[in-house]
């Protein structure tokens, strides 16, 4: 499953010391290609696999008993998506996917450790060796600093152009993951426009802002008399969308009721309407997004890791803003120019005092909550400051009337928002249900809400 690196930000170790001879991972570019990492092998030294041996090919390698693991396990105690390791400029780093037994790190527990050369993985009833190869492995990186809409330069957004590049170029189905506001829906678009099927029309469905009642009409049309309230033949995104691409966006959120029939349209290419007896061929290309790991979703039952398997042809992960903060120069750049901003007015906007203060802030809503922060500073013509941002309007609530009376009303109902949001979900801590009815809105609104403010429950 290729995938590519992730907390490329350092040039540390996890102590805290310079990188030296151990070095895993290479910063810049090196003549005739992109960065380069340590090759890695694992050896299961105990255990019903003893003597199966894996050696990477790129920086990562997920294991587990599903086949779609780059290291499959065939053994009942290791979760289908049990763990992952990667190389990373701090060094080799091990992640459990949520599985039932966990990882035991030489002799401790972990949810996410560094390991070192030798380091034993206990994973149920198998015990793994790392150890790092003499050799390296250079990592598959795209010439271009864009993909779309998407600008970037780092290492982790460079090896995702790679894989989007190469997703356009073919019909495959693809699965994007990543926090809220790191472009999942922006690469989803631009995959579409870049391929064979541009000029056909590219459907949206958002399967967390649906409820599920209406979502299986949505996806797949309804006749007339189907449902109370159905008072005519509708064609759904799927038919919709013939010869083009349906765009699956929060698949995490499809309901398990659903999850059979969408695995029996990837597998047949045929829909069935709400209602109707008869099936009849669609030619679609499907993307899919979450803002969740879903392979942890199917290690805990909430989805069928058939459907997983079809869907993750092609599996991308948009790495956060935390893992590319060198890309905050140009991306500020690009989403003044499109705001519209007049660059000799927002020279504060551009300094380096002003980049590393961003370098510095958490952007859990990624690029989506750069972009309403710098447009926030566009209408008080000033760096706001960060922490105050953090913390609450507090004096951002004067009026301007030299201003347009829209975006000063856009302002205050922003801020008025993102405080209520987070002070509403402090109260339920984070349980939307919950705070739908406390705010007295749809649980579907509140989620709409949230993901603009770039909030996460
Ligand atoms: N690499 C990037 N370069 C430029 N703009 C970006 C980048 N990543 C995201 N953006 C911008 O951030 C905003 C959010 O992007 P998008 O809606 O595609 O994110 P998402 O991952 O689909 O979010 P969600 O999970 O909340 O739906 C958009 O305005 C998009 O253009």
């Amino acid at each position: 499953m290729p995938t590519v690196g992730q907390e490329m930000h350092s040039g540390e170790t996890a102590e805290g010391g310079k990188l030296q001879e151990t070095l895993p991972y290479e910063h810049g570019r090196p003549p005739g290609g992109g960065p380069v990492v340590r090759r890695f092998r694992l050896t299961v030294v105990e255990g019903p696999g003893v003597g199966s041996t894996w050696e990477s090919a790129s920086d990562v390698c997920s294991i587990g008993s599903h086949p779609l693991n780059d290291f499959p396990l065939d053994d009942s105690t290791v979760s289908r998506f049990h763990c992952e390791v990667r190389i990373g400029p701090r060094g080799p780093r091990v992640k459990d996917l949520d599985s039932t037994n966990g990882v035991i790190v030489d002799g401790v527990q972990v949810a996410d450790a560094y390991l070192r050369g030798g380091s034993l993985l206990r994973l149920g009833r198998e015990v793994l060796r790392f150890d790092f190869s003499s050799e390296t492995n250079r990592l598959q990186l795209s010439e271009n600093m864009r993909f779309g809409s998407l600008i970037g330069t780092s290492v982790a957004m460079r090896g995702c152009f790679a894989l989007l590049e190469r997703a356009s170029a073919r019909d495959v189905t693809v699965l994007l993951e990543g926090e809220t506001g790191t472009g999942k829906s922006q690469a989803a678009l631009a995959i579409h426009q870049a391929g064979s099927r541009r000029d056909k029309p590219f459907i949206v469905v958002d399967c967390g802002a649906i409820p599920s009642n209406l979502l299986e009409s949505e996806l797949f049309g309804h006749e007339k008399g189907a449902f109370t309230g159905a008072l005519g033949r509708r064609a759904g995104a799927f038919e919709e969308a013939h010869g083009g691409t349906v765009f699956l966006d929060e698949i995490g959120e499809l309901p398990p009721e659903l999850q059979p029939k969408l695995l029996r349209v990837l597998e047949t290419r045929e829909i069935r309407r709400v209602g109707s007896n008869t099936y009849q061929p669609v030619d679609i290309r499907l993307i899919a997004a979450t803002h969740r790991d879903l392979r942890a979703e199917v290690n805990a039952g909430r989805f069928r890791s058939d459907l997983f398997f079809r869907l993750a042809v092609l599996r991308i992960v948009q790495p956060s803003l935390r893992q590319r903060p060198e890309d905050l120069p140009l991306l500020v750049d690009g989403i003044l120019s499109s705001l519209g901003a007049d660059p000799e007015r927002t020279g504060a906007l551009r300094t380096p005092e002003f980049i590393a203060k961003l370098r510095h802030a958490a952007w859990p809503g990624n690029v989506r909550e750069l972009r309403n922060y710098l447009e926030r500073c566009l209408v008080f013509e000033d760096a706001l400051d960060l922490s105050q941002e953090e913390a609450g309007p507090s004096g951002s609530l004067e009026l301007d009337p030299s201003k347009p009376y829209a975006d000063q009303r856009r302002r205050v109902m922003d801020d008025f928002e993102r405080r209520y949001l987070r002070v509403l979900l402090e109260k339920h801590q984070g349980k939307v249900a919950q705070a739908a009815v406390t705010a007295g809105m749809d649980r579907v609104h509140l989620y709409r809400l949230l993901r603009r403010h770039g909030i996460k429950p």
